[in-house]
Parts: structure tokens; sequence; C-alpha cells
């Protein structure tokens, strides 16, 4: 059974489409990369603030019950929030972001020599659910888990040092911020640290497992005919990303219009995944987003996939199971999870799914996820 998120992946390989191009000397969008048109399907939100369909901004530093509220009330409704006052330190998010954008600028021939391999994670590599789509995505994207060392080396075999310690230290702080949050979360449906065995002494979350996926979205010369990282749920129990001051985010609530998630200047976006939409038998649903791109900016984002430790069984939690609210997904370890999301993408979490939903009709987020699947 694998103990850490490197290996888990070894039993499930990943086809990684070999197709690259080199973004910065496109001067069009090539057939392989067209996409139907994204119409603009923009929400109000994105004209003027509009408190109804704006992602919700929640400031960390409120009083935790004023927190506890706000996170319950984005968590079941959103399943997307912005955190302000996080105590991440700016320098570090800016330190993040100068390296990404060092390592993106490289010749693509020397981003190759740290490509990822196909039964790997870690790596530079095309978004790894292009398999599932006809046409490519117009972004690249590099992920750690674990130590970066190997892979930095063939980018830079002198010059490594300062990536990995970046990286190392974002991590750790992200790790430290992603447990937070998941009290907040768990705290908001009355769930405490006894309830969670897992969570380990004091629920602190050792043991728990992540990711850093690091996302570049060059600059398009047709951006309403390309796609930056097409329409996905995470398997992850919560994601925390740091997005430049480039827009590019988009989010779905219930399979409706497309609303961008604005950029706000030190701020992180928290999304729900598909493990604590389990975890929460559905209250707090896994939030379906993209990533679109635009014409005349680069955008890098930063996405900390954060789970729990890979051999333990996440199943809905029995203070949240009765009579009236039965399970509604199998228990399932985050390794056995993102196999299954390797081979049936956004049907992954119907395919887990005990129970058909009260209404006996799918519903609109699962709907959705066999469209875009
Ligand atoms: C921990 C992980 C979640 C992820 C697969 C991975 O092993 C590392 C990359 C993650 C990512 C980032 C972009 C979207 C996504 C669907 C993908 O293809 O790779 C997620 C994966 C996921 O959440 O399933
Ligand atoms: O770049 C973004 O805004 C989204 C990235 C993302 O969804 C991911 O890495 O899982
Ligand atoms: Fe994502």
């Amino acid at each position: 059974m694998p103990a850490r998120l490197s290996e888990a992946f070894i039993n499930h390989p990943v086809h990684l489409n070999q197709n690259h191009i080199d973004f910065n000397s496109a001067k069009e969008v090539p057939d392989s990369y067209t996409w139907p048109p994204i119409h603009d399907d923009s929400s109000p939100a994105d004209y003027g603030y509009d408190v109804e369909s704006s992602v919700p901004v929640i400031d960390l530093s409120d009083p935790i019950s004023s927190v506890k509220g706000q996170i319950s009330h984005a968590c079941e409704s959103w399943g997307v929030f912005q955190i302000t006052n996080h105590g991440v330190p700016m320098d570090l998010l800016e330190k993040v972001q100068t390296e990404g954008k060092r390592l993106f600028s490289l010749p693509l021939q020397q981003k190759l020599k740290a490509a990822r391999s196909p039964d790997g994670i870690s790596g530079y590599g095309v978004a790894r659910i292009s398999s599932f789509f006809p046409k490519l995505m117009w972004s690249e994207g590099f992920t750690i888990a674990g130590s970066a060392v190997d892979h930095a080396r063939k980018l830079w075999p002198q010059d490594y040092i300062n990536f990995c310690e970046v990286m190392e230290e974002y991590e750790k702080g992200m790790k430290l911020l992603a447990g937070r949050l998941m009290w907040l979360m768990l705290g908001s449906l009355g769930i405490n640290k006894e309830d969670l065995q897992w969570a380990g002494p004091e629920g602190k979350f050792k043991d728990s497992c992540g990711a850093l996926q690091l996302n570049s979205y060059p600059a398009c010369p047709d951006p309403d005919r390309a796609m930056g990282l097409a329409a996905h749920t995470d398997s992850t129990l919560l994601t925390v990303l740091y997005q430049n001051s480039t827009s590019g985010l988009q989010v779905t609530r219930d399979g409706g219009k497309w609303i961008t998630v604005p950029p706000i200047s030190g701020a992180l976006v928290v999304n729900i995944g598909d493990l604590i939409h389990i975890l929460s038998n559905g209250r707090y649903p896994s939030v379906l987003h993209r990533a679109v791109v635009n014409r005349k900016c680069h955008r890098l984002s930063v996405a900390y996939l954060y789970g729990p430790p890979m051999h333990v069984q996440i199943s809905p939690l029995s203070k949240l199971v009765n009579l009236n609210n039965p399970p509604l997904y199998r228990s399932v370890t985050w390794s056995e999870y993102l196999g299954t999301k390797a081979k049936h993408f956004n049907k992954a979490l119907s395919s887990v799914r005990l129970c058909a939903p009260l209404n006996g009709i799918i519903d609109a987020k699962d709907h959705n996820r066999v469209k875009v699947g």
C-alpha cells in the first residue's frame, strides 16, 4: 500500500502526452489546441461587485465564530472562497511566483529534461487530464510531490537549491494552513478532534499528504478558441491556490454560468475537493473549475493539493449520517481515489456513490461531470 503520494500512481499509470509547443513563439493557435469557442458567460460579478454572485472573501482574522459561519456558507453554496490574513507571508508568495516564472521561462528542451515520467507524479508536463480530451490545453505544469531536488537538478544543474528551498518553505506553510482550514470546515459541520482519529495527536494532520502543482498559462493569440485547464474537480480534501494578478480561474455553481474568481493581492483561493465532498456526505460539494487564458498576459498559479494519509479510508463521517441522511459514498483511500480519477476523470465521484440521489435524477453537478468528461 503506498504511504506517500509519490508512490500512489505506480499502479495507475497516467498517459503523458508528448505534444509540446513553444508557446512563446506561437503566432496562432494550432489546430491540435483549438477548442470550440468559449462563449462569454461572464456573470454580473465580473463587471461590478455583487455579493450574491461573487465568490466569498473571508478574512481569517475575523472572530472565529464569524469565520466558521462564513466558511459554512461558502462551502455549502459555493465550494470555493478566497482568504485574506491567512498568515502566509507576502514575500513567500512573491518568491514562489519568481521561482515559478524562472522555471517556465526556460527553453522547452531544458524543461523537457525534467519531464514527468508516464508512471510518475513529479515533473514537467502537459495537463494530466489532457488524455480525456481531443484537444490540447494552452498550459504547462510542474508537479512536486516530495522533494523537488531530482527534477530541479535537471533544470538547473548548478543552481537548483534556491528553487527547492522556496518550494519546501511554501509547502510547509501550506500544510499548516490546510490543517487549520480543515478544522474550520470540520468545526462548522460539528465535527471535533475526537471524531477524526486519522488527524493524529492533537488533530495536527501530521501524516497528511500534499503536492504542489505549478501551472503556467502563456498569453494566447486566440484566447476564445483555447483552453488553459479544462473543467475538473480536484481529488483532494481541499486545494489552496495562489494566482498571480492575471485572472483566469472560473468556477460554476450547480452547473450554471462560469464565474471568474478575481485575483486579490495577497489572497489565496480555497476550493473543496472530492474527499471533503465524501467526508461531508455531499454537504460541502467539490467545485467544478477551469482556467481560461487571455491575449495579453502570462498567468501563473500554484495549487497546493491537500489530502489525507494515503492509506486512510475516507467515508462519510458517522456524525453526519443517520436514517434520513444515509451514507452517499463508499469508503476509499486517497491512493485508490487518485487511481479512479486517472481512469474515470470527472465521473470518479459518481463511481464511488452508493445511493442514487433522493429525487432519482442525476444531480446537476454529476450531470455536468458526465457532460464534461
Ligand atoms: C495529488 C494530485 C491531484 C492531481 C493529481 C495529483 O497526483 C497531482 C496533480 C493534481 C492535478 C492538478 C491539475 C488538475 C488535476 C485534476 C490534474 O490532472 O492534476 C489534479 C489531480 C487531481 O486532483 O485529481
Ligand atoms: O490555474 C488555476 O487557476 C487552476 C489550477 C487548478 O485547478 C489545479 O491546479 O488543480
Ligand atoms: Fe483544480
